[in-house]
């Protein structure tokens, strides 16, 4: 792959990169000369052709074609002319062979410890490859034990087998966190099917074109022919109706129909040619929660109406309880197999790692205690293959970055604080601006030394914030509430404690980097808004 950035252009300018085999001049040049009141650019040839200053077209003004810096260096020169940026970076030796193979984007040809999950999901999907109604299947684990990985290695088995085998087969993925609505997916749905149609009848149509042609010079070639036409005219009629049928797909745009006509469209589209469809719905946790259960109550009866092909349904869910929000009938239909992904254990995410680490990192890039630390690491996580990955990942940025020669401990354990940072910033970055009021206000709190606060204490503050950026005031019991949400997200550490007489109250600390996660705050425009509050909170402590 190329980097756009750092491509030459037309004007030949270069724009990074610190080798210039164009022997044109460098940033550095370029800032020497803006120093300088000489031009910096000059329009015309260059100084080899010993011709005057000649405008680019015949009568044209300067193109842009014909703009070159001045002194452009040349060779030995042009390695002066850098000032190194990059030749120090790209002088250690590298760590990576293939960071791609560490990305979640990656699809791996080989998932250890999932052998049992993908030979259930086999033997229930090869019914498909006999021509019926594999049962639907549900999918539950927790995230990162590899669920979508498994369900796609056994889609693009099942596939490719059926393409040997030609029974036709198909299999339609949905990421259902994105596609969340009943209308979304079925016109996904609709318009992949009405695409994967136009490709059949264009194959057809060929096949017949070309029939057609040959029978013109001679028409017992029909006979001869598997295509199912006697005459010329029975030729005709055919390549006719598919030209019909094609024009008459009509794409489902992404909003504006009503839901009733894009579900028969989509009907329509999967019933016209004989095949078993299934249909990946991952995170289908999401769309029950966002829409209810409509698309699955759609889906799952619609066997029984079509004539030609055949649909069965496969969801993927972190959440194990979702089907409790399913009307009965969906449920028993979704769930007629089940399959469990549990959580991995420090030696199957080390034998994982181990793995993708051979074909991504250098021979001797990592020393022998990164991958068992990775792999602990992720394991007292819940078991999570997508975080043992990207710690893999980061730790080996972190040693590229050092410049040293080894990934080693020290590295996967400042990846851990790295990843664990970027949650919480993620986490406050993304939190409701009410949040968001409540969490300064426990900051402004710690950071004037109070101890041990209290909900009421956060309370003051935080209606003293809301008075000064003009946002509604919550009640002390909603902010309560958001104290525990703060809680369970884990950005505040809030413990009951019992004071005899005077009751229970909450003692309520920061669990995030202090100064990190004022910055986070401070970066949203309303909060920004905030002028100096703390001579005010410095004051309710100081007497
Ligand atoms: N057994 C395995 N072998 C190799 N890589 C794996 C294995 N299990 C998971 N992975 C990798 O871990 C990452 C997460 O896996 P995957 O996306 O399949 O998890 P998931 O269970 O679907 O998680 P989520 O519910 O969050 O979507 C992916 O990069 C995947 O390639």
């Amino acid at each position: 792959m190329t980097d756009g950035g750092n491509e030459s252009d037309d004007s030949g300018v270069n724009t990074g990169g610190s080798d210039r085999p164009d022997g044109r001049a460098s940033v550095d040049d370029l800032a020497d000369e803006v120093d300088d009141d000489a031009p910096s650019i000059s329009v015309g040839p260059d100084e080899t052709t010993g011709d005057g200053p000649s405008l680019g077209g015949e009568d044209d003004g300067p193109s842009l074609d014909d703009v070159v810096l001045e002194e452009t260096p040349s060779g030995e020169d042009a390695d002066e002319a850098s000032r190194g940026l990059f030749d120090d970076l790209l002088s250690g030796a590298p760590i990576f062979e293939n960071k791609e193979v560490l990305r979640p984007s990656y699809t791996p040809h080989k998932l250890p410890h999932r052998e049992e999950q993908i030979n259930n999901m086999a033997t229930i999907l090869v019914t498909a490859l006999r021509g019926d109604t594999p049962s639907n299947i549900l999918i539950y684990g927790k995230t990162g034990t590899g669920k979508t990985a498994s369900a796609k290695f056994v889609s693009e088995e099942l596939e490719t087998t059926s393409q040997k085998y030609e029974v036709p087969c198909e299999v339609e993925y949905i990421n259902c966190e994105v596609t969340d609505t009943q209308y979304r997916v079925l016109a996904q749905l609709a318009n992949k099917f009405i695409e994967k149609n136009r490709g059949v009848i264009d194959d057809r149509l060929d096949e017949l074109e070309d029939l057609r042609e040959r029978a013109r010079e001679d028409d017992t070639v029909l006979g001869e022919s598997d295509l199912d036409v006697e005459t010329v005219a029975d030729l005709d009629a055919k390549i006719e109706q598919l030209r019909d049928d094609r024009d008459e797909f009509e794409e489902v745009p992404m909003t504006g129909w009503p839901t009733d006509r894009v579900y028969n469209t989509f009907f329509d589209a999967v019933d016209y040619h004989e095949r078993v469809v299934v249909i990946m719905l991952d995170e289908i946790d999401k769309l029950v929660e966002k829409s209810g259960d409509d698309t699955l109550y759609n889906l799952s009866r619609m066997n029984s109406e079509l004539e030609k092909s055949r649909v069965s349904i496969m969801g993927i869910s972190n959440d194990l309880k979702f089907t409790d929000f399913l009307d009965p009938r969906v449920k028993s239909s979704l769930g007629e197999e089940e399959i469990v992904f549990p959580p991995y254990d420090a030696n199957q995410l080390r034998d994982i790692l181990q793995h993708r680490s051979e074909v991504a990192f250098e021979n001797d890039a990592l020393s022998d205690d990164v991958i068992p630390l990775c792999a602990a690491f992720a394991a007292q996580e819940h078991g999570d293959a997508r975080r043992a990955l990207d710690l893999l990942r980061t730790a080996g940025e972190l040693a590229e970055r050092g410049q040293t020669e080894r990934v080693e401990e020290d590295h996967v354990r400042r990846a851990q604080e790295k990843i664990e940072l970027d949650r919480v910033v993620e986490v406050v970055r993304t939190l409701p601006t009410q949040s968001k009021l409540v969490l300064f206000s426990i900051i402004l709190l710690e950071k004037n030394g109070v101890h041990n606060i209290n909900t009421g204490e956060v309370y003051n503050i935080y209606k003293r914030l809301c008075e000064e950026i003009d946002a509604d005031t919550l009640t002390q019991r909603r902010v309560t509430d958001l104290i525990s949400e703060l809680d369970m997200l884990g950005i505040v550490n809030a413990v009951v404690v019992s004071k005899g007489r005077y009751g229970r109250t909450k003692e309520i600390s920061l669990s995030v980097p202090i100064e990190e996660t004022e910055a986070v705050l401070l970066s949203d425009s309303r909060l920004g808004d905030i002028e100096d509050i703390q001579p005010f909170v410095q004051a309710r402590f100081d007497n």
